[in-house]
This record gives structure tokens, sequence and C-alpha cells, in this order.
């Protein structure tokens, strides 16, 4: 590829803890890493995805944190102009794509516009392929709940259906068919076709003018689904928050598994994320620890601590639970196992 033609922008976008991150470190492992470049935006204060990331990107670059549809776009304008001209220097692999993976509340359409209707961007990249993941076993709950999920599917050149393994066959066939239903003209596939099979995530020509009738096709019947109109502008996110905790001592795994497992049984309707990496007791190397709404996946362990990382680091986001209210009881938790 010569310099002087325009790099395709891919956006990894979907509901937080859709799997994105999954499945870009199982996709990139299979990839020519010399030929991509990774943006990585985080939605709380302390990045974990891109710690594991590095292991098969070791490149990846991290935006501020904050959600890049509403607060740091001129963040992204700045990382994409500089990684064009650090790639221009030699001093970067000469990649010809770039994929940003969003935050999981991140409404794309934005993203997409900055691009477009930026100056300087427009002279160096072009836009690629806009994939949404779609988390199969809280998709019907996000869908009715989350403003943010409409946005992402209904913008989407390519919806992929994660965590099929956790719904049965015909669950999957009636998601497949709503989510034709939601967004026609987007490519409909799974995140395990992807990987077993030769087929492209991303293609650098998105089929001319498929963006321009979705949205046409979507101002006139996603009222008839939705109570939300999907626009081409930032939508209002509901009031989110974060709770970060870090803690220098150890943790006892199997009780601060209970902890967790009641916290997410209980409030799984709030807490919709959680990731954290821990340090435990009897163990050098760290776990990662991932949940979903009302769902805690089994967890992580890892050679070593990744990059600047040394303490435990849990992050919570939150819709209709405060945070003040999830650390206080976390240090309740913590003072009632220090008593004999
Ligand atoms: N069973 C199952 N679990 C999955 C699958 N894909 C992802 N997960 C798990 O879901 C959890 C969240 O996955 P991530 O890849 O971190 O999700 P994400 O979309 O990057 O999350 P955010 O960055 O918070 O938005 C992790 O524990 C994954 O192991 C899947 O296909 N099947």
């Amino acid at each position: 590829m010569h310099y002087e033609e325009k790099l395709p922008l891919h956006v990894l976008s979907g509901f937080l803890g859709s799997g994105k991150t999954t499945l870009l470190k199982s996709w990139l492992a299979q990839q020519n890493l010399n030929d991509i470049a990774l943006l990585v935006n985080e939605f709380g204060e302390v990045g974990i995805d891109h710690h594991l990331l590095n292991e098969v990107a070791p490149d990846t670059v991290l935006l501020p944190s904050g959600c890049i549809c509403c607060q740091i776009r001129g963040e992204l304008k700045t990382a994409l102009l500089d990684l064009y001209e650090r790639r221009a220097r030699g001093l970067l692999p000469p990649f010809t794509q770039v994929i940003l993976e969003t935050t999981g509340l991140a409404d794309p359409s934005p993203i997409l516009s900055t691009l477009l209707h930026d100056r300087q961007l427009q002279h160096h990249f072009t836009q690629g392929t806009l994939v949404t993941l779609v988390d199969a076993e809280h998709a019907r709950q996000q869908a009715d709940e989350q403003p943010e999920w409409i946005a992402q599917v209904s913008a989407a050149d390519k919806l992929l259906l994660s965590k099929c393994d956790r719904v049965s066959e015909l669950e999957k066939c009636a998601l497949q068919q709503w989510l034709h239903n939601i967004n026609p003209m987007a490519e409909l596939t799974d995140t395990q076709h992807i990987l077993d099979t030769p087929h492209p995530l991303f293609q650098s020509e998105v089929e001319h003018g498929s963006r321009d009738q979705r949205f046409r096709w979507l101002g006139a019947c996603a009222d008839d689904h939705f109570a939300l109109k999907p626009t081409a502008h930032s939508l209002s996110h509901p009031p989110t928050q974060t709770c970060v905790i870090t803690l220098e001592q150890s943790l006892n795994w199997p009780a601060f598994a209970i902890w967790l497992s009641m916290l997410l049984h209980c409030h799984g309707s709030t807490v919709l994320r959680m990731k954290g990496i821990l340090r435990i007791s009897d163990s050098r190397s760290p776990i990662v620890i991932q949940g979903v709404q009302h769902t805690l996946h089994p967890p992580i362990h890892l050679q070593d601590w990744p990059g600047e990382l040394e303490s435990s680091k849990l992050v919570f986001i939150l819709r209709g639970l405060e945070a003040d209210r999830l650390q206080q009881a976390f240090s309740r938790y913590m003072q009632a196992l220090q008593e004999p």
C-alpha cells in the first residue's frame, strides 16, 4: 500500500461484556499483526483490556478513559493522527488498517461522523466496517433496558452473535431472526464462525450506500420495534457510575467469589459490568475475573502481572446502584473477613 492511500478505520462495537476483547484476542492471534493498528477505549478509569490484548498486539493504544462517542472524540482524532504519523516515520509497522474497540456504552454513529466530517482525518482515513457484537445470553434484556444497545445494533454493517454456547439452538435461531428484523441490512453471523473459517472479520470496502440505506430504513421503522429511535447523533446515556476498588492485600479467592456471586445474584440488573485483576492468597500470579450482569464468568489465570499493575483492581460499571453503596458493602465484607 502507498502511504498516500487512505487507511480504513474499522469499529468493533457491542454492549458491555458482549465479548469484544475476547474475540479480538483470538482473531488477532490468527492475523498478520504488521497489518493492523489497534485502539482501545475503556469506560472505567482503569483499563484492563489493553493488558490482555498486549499479549497478542503489543502496540495497542489505550485511549484516555471516558466515552468515545460523547467525551473524548478529540482524543480519538489525536490518537489516529499520531498513529498515522508514527507509521509514516517508520516508528510503527506499515499497518494498512486500524481497528477501534469502543467501550460497551459507546454509540458508534457519532464516532463515524467524527471521522467522516473531520478534514484532517478524511485525508488519511476512510470508513471501514462497523462490527457489533451481540451477547446472545443478555440481548433481549439489554435491548429493553439499555439505549446504547439499539444504537449499536442498528448502526452495524455486521452483527456477530457471541456466547451462543450459553443459549439453545432454538433460541439462537430466534435471536438471529429478531436481529435481522431490527437491522436487515447487516450481515449476520456468530463469533465462533468468524474464528473457525477464513471469513474476514472486517472488510475495507463497505458495500456502497449500505449505511445510508440502513439509516433511512431505521428512520422509517425503528419506532415499531423500540421506544428509542436511533439517530445519527449522540444519544444521551442514562446515569452510569464507575466504582474502582484498589487493594494491596491478597484476597481469599473462595470467600471473595461467594461475596461476588451474591452481589451479582442480587444486583446483576444494576451491575452492568465487572472486571478485575486480583492478587489471591497462595498464588504469585494474578487472576482476571469478569462479570456481565448476573453472570460471573470463569476466572482466567495470567502468567504474570501485566504492565505497571501490581495491586488488585476491581472495576464495576453501575446503572441504578450508587458507587458509594457498593464501596461500603465491599469494606464491610473485608472487615468481616478480618474479624476472628
Ligand atoms: N461462554 C462464553 N463466554 C464468553 C464468550 N465471549 C466472551 N465471553 C466471556 O464474557 C466475558 C466478557 O468478555 P469481554 O471480551 O471482556 O467483553 P467486552 O465486550 O470486551 O467487555 P467490555 O470491554 O467491558 O465492554 C469474559 O469473561 C469472556 O470470557 C463466548 O462466546 N462464550
